[in-house]
């Protein structure tokens, strides 16, 4: 189509160890449950059923979202695409709040300062010290990243900082010569690339959620924008109800 030149397949990684558990996780490399794995193979059949086949895969450098994309490839034949990691499209860092449980934090702290920790824009939690037991300071896949820019902590606004210039450089690129692009990701740097796509307010963005393993389809125009802002689940009544899991998480 030549309005809608570009097809962009956003998804976020199936349930983790970790999601099951009800806690924090950001920057901490936790795997898929068998459940996750599920989702993510039901992605894939979802991709190759609506024949939506990516030609390329873009994820980050934490294995829930790798295994992810690799599960959902393999279900739709398309494993030996060509992959692309950077650590710009890893969850948000969840600074002292990762190892912590979400049901616990609510109850200690109130709904408002866990909700302004969870969704506020550009109030990120407090820091997590290097040496922590969940610090990565000593990961060496983050080894490259200075010191200064590698986050101990991070709001949505940190995550779009770090993200948008992959996304600029990485990604745009392969979109533009064509290529059906799958980005394999996270909660949260998922929704900082849906806040830049389809132009959503500081305000608004707090009460989007994304579910784990459902795909995200969006056809972009040639200045890259949405052709339907929001895009489209490929399962949107599996969506809405995953949706609201997301939102509600904490609260149990
Ligand atoms: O813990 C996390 O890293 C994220 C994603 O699972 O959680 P939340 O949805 O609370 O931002």
């Amino acid at each position: 189509m030549a309005d809608a030149p570009y097809k962009l397949i956003l998804l976020r990684h199936g349930e983790s160890e970790w999601n099951a558990k009800n806690l924090f996780t950001g920057w901490v490399d936790v795997n898929l449950t068998e459940k996750g794995e599920k989702e993510a193979v039901r992605g894939g059949e979802l991709l190759k059923d609506a024949g939506l086949l990516p030609d390329v895969l873009h994820t980050s450098l934490q294995k829930r979202a790798i295994r992810t994309a690799n599960l959902a490839l393999d279900a739709a034949d398309r494993g030996w695409i060509p992959v692309h990691r950077s650590w710009r499209l890893n969850e948000r860092h969840y600074g002292a709040l990762q190892g912590k449980n979400k049901a616990e934090t609510l109850a200690e702290f109130g709904e408002e300062q866990f909700m302004t920790w969870r969704r506020s824009y550009d109030t990120p939690p407090p820091e997590l010290a290097d040496g922590s037991e969940f610090s990565q300071s000593d990961d060496p896949r983050y080894a490259h990243i200075p010191s200064e820019l590698r986050p101990r902590t991070e709001c949505l606004k940190d995550v779009g900082h770090r993200m948008l210039p992959y996304w600029y450089d990485s990604i745009v690129p392969d979109l533009a010569e064509g290529h059906t692009v799958l980005v394999a990701a996270h909660g949260n740097s998922l929704r900082a690339l849906v806040k830049h796509l389809d132009g959503i307010s500081d305000e608004d963005i707090t009460g989007l959620n994304i579910p784990t393993g459902i795909p995200l389809a969006y056809e972009l125009d040639a200045d890259y924008n949405p052709v339907t802002k929001g895009g489209t689940y490929l399962d949107p009544e599996a969506a809405k109800a995953a949706i609201q899991a997301v939102a509600n998480q904490g609260k149990k």
